[in-house]
This record gives C-alpha cells, structure tokens and sequence, in this order.
C-alpha cells in the first residue's frame, strides 16, 4: 500500500491505455489486481469476517480474485453479487470462487466491508435505468478492459424508491459524517434470502442504500479503485456513497481520488502497485525538497520579499508573516509603516522602493482593495520585472490576456469566486478548468479550495490531498500568497515555488487542528518548514 504523494494520476481512459500498452490479458492484470487487494485487505481485517461486494464489471472480477486468495490463505471471507459478471475476465475469476456467493440485495453486513461494486467503469448514478444518460460522467461505458460490458448489467436497475439516501436534508452530501452517522437516516427493509439478480429481492433495497446499511454496521469500509458512486475523473459524487474508511486505488490515483466532492467519500487513499507502468502529467502534490540555508547564506540568498499593502493592512501583514515564516531572507511591506515584528522592513511605497532589484517576488492582491488606488498599485507592480504574486483583489482588477502581456513569472492564487471572474464559468472539472486557466494568462495557477490544483501554462499539474476543513477562515488565502512569495523569492522554478507554497500551507494547517486563526498559520509555517 503505497501513499498517494508525488503519485501519478490517471484519468479512467489513460487508466485503461496504461493497462493496454502492458500488452497483457485482462485476467492477468486482474489476478494481480486482485491478490494485491487480499494481502492488503488482511492486513487491514486482521482475523475478522469480511463480505466482499461483487458489481458485474472487472471491478468486481477483482473482488471475486481477492476473495478466492484471501480465503486460500484462511481468512473468514463471503461474496455477495449484484448479478452475474458481464466480463470474460470478470466470469472467470468467478469461476475461481468455489464459496457460495449471496445476493446483494440481502447480503447480511460483517465487520470488514469490501467494495467491489464499480469502478472506473461507473457510467451513471447508481439505481438509474441504464437508458439514462448524464453528462456527469467521464468514464466510457464498457471500456477495453471487458469486451461485452457496454450491456446493461444482469441485476435489474430499479427506479431510485428513495430519496436522500447520503445526502442531508437539503442535498449536500454527507460531509464529515462517519458511516454509520451516513447511514442512520436509512430505511430499515427486508432482509429475506433471495438469490442475486431476482426483481423481487431487488426492488425491496436499492444499491446505494443497501451499500450505506452495510457500511453502517461494518467497523470497517475498504473501497476498492474507488467508492461505488463517484465518477471517476470529474470529482462528482454520481449516487453518494457512504464515507469510507479506506480507499484501495489499482495501479494509480484517479482524480476522485483528490478532487471534492468525491474525495471526501474515499477516507484513506492508499495505491496498490500492480505492476503497470502509468505516467502522467497530473501528480499528487508531495512534500518538497527545500534546501536548508548553508554556512554562506546571507538574507538575501535565502530570497526577498515585496508585499503591496492596500486598503486593508492586515491581509499584506499577514502575507508578510507568511513570508518571513516559510524561510524568506528579507521581507518589506510596502505602504504600511507601523507594527510588528521589527525583522520586518515596512516603508512608505514609492516606485524607487519598487524597483530594488534585489527582490525575488513581488506580492500584490490581498487587502488590495479595488479603488483608483489600488489600480494604481497594481500598475505599479507590471511596470517592474519582478515575478509577481497575484492574489485577491489583484485577480479582480486584472484580466488573463494583461497577466499573459506581463511577460514574467507570475503565479495566481484565486479562490473559486475569483477563478470564474478571471476565467469565466464552466461546467469542466477543476482539473481541466485550472490547466486552461494557466494556458490563458501564460502564468502558475493555484485553483485553492479542499482540492487545490496547480497547473502550469505547459499542461503539468499537481493536486493538493485534502488538508483541513479549518482553513476555511479569514486571511488564511493572505497567508498562502506570502508563503509561495517566499518560495519564489528562493528562486525555485515558478511550478515548484507554487507547489511548495501550498504544500507549507497545507502541513501547517494540519499541525494546528482546529479553530486556528491565520496568524497562527503564518507562525506555524516555521514548523512545517523544519519538517521538511
Ligand atoms: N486499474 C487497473 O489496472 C485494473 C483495473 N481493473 C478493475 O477494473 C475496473 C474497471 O472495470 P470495468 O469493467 O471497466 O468497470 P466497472 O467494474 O466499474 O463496472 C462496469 C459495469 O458496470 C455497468 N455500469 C456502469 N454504471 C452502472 C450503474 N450506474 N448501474 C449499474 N451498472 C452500471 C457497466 O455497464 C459495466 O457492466 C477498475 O475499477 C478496477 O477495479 C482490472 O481488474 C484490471 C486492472
Ligand atoms: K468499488
């Protein structure tokens, strides 16, 4: 089991063409598949019983694998089928099952719950007829992977008999909810011994709410590639699923796996090397390798600072702090003359204060304000050459095409409210959104949220794992901005800068738990740093 960090991530069809170009046999990859997630799911299950939950494509081809290893190697484990495989591969590894297999549908709950209904290939809400089609979905139905699963699959598909299974009563999803809280809402129904796939018995539970009941009871909740209900590449949560302890990613990440909703969904992340050579141009953001000062740094080797002050002090001040706390040599604030600390240098603005070429990033944006003035400011600042910072208020008095004219490095930090002012709305994931954001203004974007994606002009990006929910506080955006000013300012290559920024950030606000205050993130920089 493999953490995610620095990891590649795929999308379902380059997941697919991965495993293609290995030039092996679906039944290989999924003997592989399959034996990886019995050794990791023993380690997790320890001696408890386990029920594995078959769907009829590959992803439950992988189930009925693990199943036949784990209980090879003497683990208490059954198999519950909604209906019959679809797959060649998926039929064989079928065949290797020699347990009984039980129905979905009324399948009892164990203490150990494997997920093996859907993966990559999940092309529509759970329970919805497969005429259906939502444009929700990135995934193509019946991908290479099995030859004959573009048919609808053998269980019947029920028309939804519930409403607000997994989400709250006004249609979020169950966020930081346990399972069992997830699933307290639940019906309870039948539980009569019917065989798989048979109408009766199917439309007694559907499947996202048997899978919430037997979640809920379990004590633990392995998904296997991805929770059943979530898309794959876009970040949607298709049909809700429960929230899941453990999430068992084959061969890479996908971007569900990083992006929210979905994300929230699949608990630990953890990838299960199969063996299948997989790159990408999208990885997880990992810790990065910043050089500790050497005997012959002096303030401005380790880099210098210029932050803007506007209309509204606190936010520059706290991106100052910021600075200084990621390791900056040197930090000057700019049009605000008065206040603590006293390593920080604060003088009057003045374009010659402005043009010291010995500043290594210019921070612009937060507590900017929007009037004459800070457009005034903001001029100021694209008259130097210096790489540019751009947060706040500055994203709103800018447009993509003059940040493209700018001709530096610059390195954008909106939030989604000021990302659609820049860039415009769209229905597109945030992967695809921020990669033609950065095309557009020729600049670094960091798209921030739960899942901050970074992208670069030439198509790389980086997906920022989840952090804490308690970054969602005043001035904490202020204290981004002056972190990556810090990494810029140590002359790391824009992209890195970006990405170290917001990996700092992220480790900080982890360190502090909860009800932390911004200022408290700018200081606790200085741990995350020593971290490193
Ligand atoms: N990544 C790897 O290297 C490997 C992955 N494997 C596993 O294969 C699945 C993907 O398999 P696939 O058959 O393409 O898709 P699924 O099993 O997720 O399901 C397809 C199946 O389900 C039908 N379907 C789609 N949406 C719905 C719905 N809403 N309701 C009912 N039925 C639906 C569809 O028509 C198909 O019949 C991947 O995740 C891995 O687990 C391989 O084992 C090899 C290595
Ligand atoms: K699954």
């Amino acid at each position: 089991m493999i953490r995610p960090e620095g990891r590649p991530v795929l999308t379902a069809a380059q997941m697919r063409a991965a495993e293609e170009a290995t030039g092996e046999s679906v039944s290989a990859l999924m003997e592989r598949a399959g034996t990886a997630i019995a050794v990791a799911v023993r380690r997790l299950a320890s001696s408890s019983e386990i029920l594995i939950v078959c769907g009829p494509g590959n992803n439950g081809g992988d189930g009925y694998v693990a199943a036949r290893v784990l209980a090879e190697r003497g683990a208490k484990v059954r198999v519950a089928a909604l209906g019959d495989p679809k797959t060649d591969a998926a039929k064989a590894a079928r065949a290797g099952w020699s347990g009984p297999v039980e129905a979905f549908a009324d399948a009892a709950p164990a203490p150990i719950l494997v997920d093996a209904l859907f993966g990559t290939g999940l092309t529509r809400p759970l329970d919805e007829p497969a005429t259906k089609t939502t444009n929700t979905t990135p995934a193509k139905a019946g991908a290479q992977l099995g030859s004959a699963i573009d048919s609808p699959p053998a269980s019947p598909i029920w028309a939804p008999a519930f409403a607000g299974v997994g989400t709250v009563a006004d249609g979020r999803p169950p966020l930081n909810r346990s399972p069992a809280e997830a699933g307290a809402q639940l019906k309870p129904s039948s539980n009569s011994a019917r065989h798989p796939g048979t109408p009766a018995s199917a439309r007694e539970r559907p499947i996202v709410e048997q899978l919430h009941h037997l979640a809920t009871a379990a004590h633990l909740t392995i998904a296997i590639d991805l929770p059943s209900g979530l898309a794959t590449d876009t970040g949607a949560a298709l049909s809700p699923p429960p929230i899941f302890d453990v999430t068992l990613a084959l061969g890479a990440a996908k971007p569900s796996h990083l992006l929210q909703p979905a994300a929230r969904y699949c608990g630990e992340v953890r990838i299960l090397d199969i063996a299948i050579p997989v790159t990408s141009d999208t990885h997880v953001l990992d810790r990065p390798d910043l050089p500790t000062p050497g005997p012959d740094a002096h303030k401005y080797t380790r880099g210098m600072v210029a932050i803007i002050a506007g209309a509204m002090p606190g936010a520059s001040d706290l991106a100052a702090l910021a600075a200084m706390h990621a390791g900056a040599g040197y930090v000057t604030l700019l049009g605000d003359t008065s206040g603590p600390p006293h390593a920080l240098v604060r003088a009057p603005f003045s374009d010659h204060a402005l043009a010291n070429d010995r500043i290594g990033a210019l921070v612009v944006g937060p507590g900017l304000g929007r009037s004459d003035e800070a457009r005034s400011l903001l001029q100021s600042a694209l008259a130097t050459n210096h790489p540019l910072v751009l947060d706040g208020d500055a994203l709103r008095l800018l447009t993509p095409d003059r940040i493209a004219a700018s001709n530096r490095p610059a390195i954008l930090t909106p939030h989604a409210g000021e990302f659609d002012a820049l860039f415009g709305k769209s229905d597109a994931d945030k992967i695809t959104r921020t990669r033609a954001a950065a095309k557009a203004a020729n600049a670094i974007v960091v798209f921030k949220g739960a899942d901050t994606v970074i992208a670069a002009p030439d198509g790389r990006v980086r997906i920022a794992p989840h952090a804490s929910d308690w970054l969602s506080t005043a001035g904490t955006g202020d204290v981004l901005a002056g972190a990556i000013g810090a990494m810029l300012a140590a002359r790391l290559a824009p992209f890195d800068a970006a990405a170290a920024g917001v990996w700092l950030h992220a480790d900080a606000a982890r360190r502090l738990g909860p009800a932390f205050i911004a200022d408290e993130l700018a200081l606790a920089l200085r741990k995350a740093r020593a971290s490193l």
